[in-house]
């Protein structure tokens, strides 16, 4: 008898979801794998029915048989290692039969149900029957249900639903049909300036509130939503979190595709990819590569005073040294000061080929038209930040923790700046994280890591032989602006960390 292959290596989170194929891709299966791409995590699908359909509405549909979707279901989930079932379009009362049957023989870590009845553009993808089944079958296996103001009204047998007291009772009610969770989704309460949905967990209720964003390009977010939520679970975000990040996602995809032009109908879809374009809005902008963050130099006006120079004198000589990045840490500097010497060190970095970052100061970076900003946890949220500063720029995020890495992400940060990883007295009253905070970070964290805190000649080599790939330097203060010669320290620093990179992963 052949052996059996046994696979080692990383597992993916995976999601397997369960729904209609949209043929203009803005909906449906389609939306659902880009998501869980975009997010990570890897997307299996079962199609339940192929829609013909663009941005003007459904023009048909085709179930796909039950015993099929029963065959599909079968290959994935009895081989593949599923984490999180998501559903979308069920058509018919006997594929949801089948689905749960298929649960209960294959029992997964989530159930995400999107009960998805009738299309954005009103056209219905799921008969009057499908209630019965999502009703006393489907929701009491569900982790989360995740209705709109129509479905939910058609879930309850059609009650009115027309203020934030309404949904918090639908909310309630529907949690009492089985459901773990139930995130009632507000973006169609007519009146209201936000986007503000309801999430109840059976005990506490919680307003979650987003930003309502002006544009057709609509089509698609029910089901990007809940695919978002679902790849969330599958990296193993608690509920809550995986809702709240599904919802950032969301708000930036659609901000950055607010304009975009897919069809000639009144419902456009939205790029879900659009943390790839690195063309469109980066006209004139170098783009952010990680090795950057190999000799990350970080000015301080109290240092600069203490040796009687300017914050341009400073930023030269570390350049000068070999610096591959700078920021402007002037927490005490005036605003007016600070942007004329920002624009100052603008030319300089660019005429070296090197990125200029602010601290804190989006204002500023704006002012400047520097490369980027980098935001700690009680600063500028990184989802605003983007919004303000756009597609181009890059944006650095101080995290201390796998939650604080994974949201990072989700808003849309392009790196990770960790610290302390040693003690400090640069920054008061900040938390040492150490070698083992740091690996932890970088083991959770997709984005670039930089090592931040007390890092200098005698302990960068420490930090390098953390050696996890995506740990690409580190950032220092006072080990160069506190030193006689910026320009020495600089040389000296660089050169141990490629002497240590050269056994490590760390790349210059
Ligand atoms: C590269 C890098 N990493 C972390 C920080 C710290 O930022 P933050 O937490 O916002 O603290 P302040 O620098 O604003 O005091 C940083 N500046 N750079
Ligand atoms: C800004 C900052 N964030 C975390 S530690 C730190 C200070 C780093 O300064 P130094 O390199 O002098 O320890
Ligand atoms: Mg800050």
């Amino acid at each position: 008898m052949a052996a059996m292959a046994v696979n080692v290596g990383r597992k993916m989170p995976h999601v397997l979801t369960v729904a209609g194929s949209d043929s203009g891709a803005g909906a449906g299966i389609q939306a659902d794998i880009k998501s869980c791409g975009a997010l990570g995590a890897y997307c299996s699908s079962v199609i339940t029915a192929v829609t013909a359909q663009n941005t003007v509405g459904v023009q048909g549909v085709h179930p796909v048989p039950e015993e099929f979707v029963a065959e599909q279901l079968r290959s994935v989930l009895s081989d593949m290692s599923v984490d999180v079932v998501k559903t979308g379009m069920l058509p018919s009362l006997g594929v949801i039969k089948v689905l749960c049957h298929s649960l209960k023989e294959f029992p997964v870590r989530a159930l995400v149900v999107d009960p998805v009845l009738v299309s954005t553009s009103g056209d219905m993808l799921a008969g009057p029957s499908t209630l019965s089944g999502y009703r006393d079958e489907l929701f009491a296996m569900a982790d989360i249900v995740t209705p709109n103001l129509k479905e939910a009204s058609a879930i309850l047998g059609g009650v009115s639903l027309r203020t934030v007291a309404d949904m918090r009772s639908a909310a309630k009610s529907i949690h009492d049909l089985g459901p773990r969770n139930v995130l009632v989704k507000g973006g169609d309460l007519k009146g209201s300036s936000d986007a503000t949905d309801i999430f109840f967990d059976g005990e506490n209720y919680h307003v979650l509130r987003g930003s309502r964003i002006n544009t057709r390009n609509t089509h698609g977010t029910g089901c990007t939503l809940a695919s978002c939520i679902a790849a969330g679970l599958a990296k193993g975000l608690p509920m809550l979190q995986a809702v709240q990040s599904a919802k950032a996602f969301v708000e930036s995809a659609l901000d950055y595709s607010k304009d975009i032009i897919v069809g000639n109908g009144p419902q456009g879809p939205f790029d879900h990819l659009f943390k790839l374009d690195t063309h469109a809005h980066n006209a004139g902008t170098r783009s952010f590569e990680a090795n950057d963050l190999f000799l990350y130099a970080v000015t301080d006006p109290g240092m600069n005073r203490k040796w009687g120079r300017s914050i341009v004198d400073a930023v030269k000589a570390a350049i000068e040294g070999g610096a591959t990045l700078i920021q402007l840490r002037e927490k005490e500097t005036e605003t007016r000061e600070f942007i004329e010497a920002a624009n100052a060190c603008v030319e300089i970095c660019h005429s070296n080929g090197v990125p200029l970052l602010i601290n804190d100061r989006v204002d500023v970076a704006l002012a400047c038209d520097a490369d980027g900003v980098h935001v700690g946890q009680s600063d500028m949220p990184v989802q605003t930040v983007r919004k303000i500063l756009g597609p181009g720029k890059i944006i650095g995020v101080s995290c201390k923790t796998p939650d604080q890495v994974e949201q990072a992400w989700a808003d849309g940060a392009d790196y990770i700046g960790c610290g302390g990883v040693f003690p400090t007295t640069t920054k008061a009253n900040n938390r040492t994280v150490g070698l083992d905070g740091l690996k932890a970070v970088c083991l959770a964290s997709k984005l670039p890591v930089v090592a931040i805190g007390g890092i200098g000649t005698a302990n960068a080599g420490s930090v390098v032989e953390v050696n996890i790939p995506n740990l690409k330097g580190v950032a220092v203060v006072s080990a160069l602006f506190d030193r006689e010669c910026i320009a020495t320290e600089a040389r000296k620093l660089k050169s141990i960390l490629m002497e240590s990179s050269s056994h490590a992963k760390i790349s210059v």
